[in-house]
């Protein structure tokens, strides 16, 4: 665990640029710090790893004052991602990543065979191991900065808006794969970034901090989006806070009903008395094969001859109560078909059964 008590930096110039900060990070989850430019989010990440030493209060790393370590000792045990990686531009990207396993003395073979895994780890042809960074896209230079901090299995790893120049695409995946890799790794985290959408979905805990270095609010994204401390931290999150924070709530609460699911083969005489204007039609395995109005339906024969509508599904309980919204706003029926995880539907959410579920989630709002 990481302790910022009572932290204070002011250059010497006089400028405060971070005031009386006192946050816990704790161990094996990834603390992302956001705010506008210039609140302090660089200058309180670089005085964990010492780049920058306070100028009031302490900082501590499992209980011991980082000041007390010398550099050296202490940043062994801290991987740094910056922004545009930072590779050394003259070396091989395996020795790249390999800087610090030859730092601390290991034997060339054993600090490469190190780096190749690691290249590995995160998502890059072994083959680019050989170029040097610029024979690399942006993306891929990223993933070497990770791959170096990681070289020497640091327990903490700090980053300073590590993807932010590249473009949305590649920053997505970016974002995906560092996600994927702390599943596996449980890092102890602190990650810098400007961009509030970045720091919800990367964020267990994201600390908003406002000019002058001072901690706005400290809260998970959901509780950060459903109850913003103050007007300052509700502008930061911005329009659309309500839909974003439904990415938060699982669909495990929402209400289904088997009893619009229909099998493509079955007799229409025996379904065309269901109640509910549509019906969603499945194969002999479950699988769901798209929606049939009840008054779309034959005369005779099996909803497979009527002409079906598109559908959206949503993995119920996996799936976010925003991903099943969605999947309602792509079917002419208005609601979405849940399926288990091997794609077999399990039942209908329909319009109502959903705004029950988004009532729930404006009530806990309010609390
Ligand atoms: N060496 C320095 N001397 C004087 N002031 C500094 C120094 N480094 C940073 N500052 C000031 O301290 C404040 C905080 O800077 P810092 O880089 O920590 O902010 P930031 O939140 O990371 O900003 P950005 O998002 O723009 O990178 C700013 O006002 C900055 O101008």
């Amino acid at each position: 665990m990481i302790t910022f008590s009572g932290v204070t930096k002011r250059y010497a110039d006089g400028t405060v640029a971070v005031d009386d900060l006192s946050l816990e990070v704790p161990t094996g989850e990834i603390t992302v710090f956001v705010g506008p430019s210039g609140c302090g989010k660089t200058t309180s990440l670089r005085m964990i790893n010492r780049m920058i030493d306070p100028t009031g209060g302490r900082i501590l790393l499992d209980g011991a004052d980082v000041t007390t370590i010398d550099p050296p000792t202490l940043r062994r045990g801290i991987g740094y991602v910056i922004q545009q990686a930072g590779l050394f531009p003259h070396r091989k990207i395996v020795d790249n990543v390999a800087t610090v396993p030859y730092l601390l003395g290991w034997d060339r073979k054993k600090a490469r065979d190190r780096a190749m895994e690691l290249l590995e780890r995160v998502g890059l042809d072994p083959k680019l191991a050989g170029r040097y960074p610029f024979q690399l896209s942006g993306g891929q230079q990223q993933r070497v900065g990770v791959a170096r901090a990681l070289a020497a299995d640091p327990p903490v790893l700090l980053m300073d808006e590590p993807f932010s120049a590249v473009d949305p695409i590649v920053r997505a995946s970016l974002q995906e794969e560092l996600l994927r890799l702390q599943a596996e790794l449980h890092k102890t985290i602190v990650f810098v970034t400007h961009d509030i959408d970045e720091a919800v979905k990367l964020g267990d805990r994201v600390a908003v901090l406002r000019v002058g270095g001072r901690l706005a609010q400290l809260d998970t994204p959901a509780t950060l989006l459903a109850r913003p401390a103050d007007d300052f931290v509700r502008e930061f999150l911005g329009r659309d806070r309500g839909i974003r924070r439904l990415s938060f709530i699982s669909s495990a609460g929402i209400r289904l009903r088997t009893d619009l699911l229909v099998p493509a083969s079955a007799d229409v005489s025996s379904v065309r008395d269901a109640d509910g204007a549509w019906l969603a039609v499945v194969d002999a395995e479950d699988r769901p094969l798209g929606w049939v109005a009840a008054k779309d339906l034959p005369g005779s024969g099996t909803p497979a001859d009527a002409q079906l509508a598109p559908y959206g599904t949503f993995v119920a309980g996996r799936d976010s109560l925003r991903v099943a919204l969605d999947a309602t706003l792509l079917s002419p029926s208005g609601s979405a078909i849940a399926v288990d995880g091997a794609g077999k539907a399990v039942g209908v959410a329909t319009r109502e059964a959903l705004d029950e579920a988004l009532a729930a989630v404006a009530g806990d709002a309010r609390g």
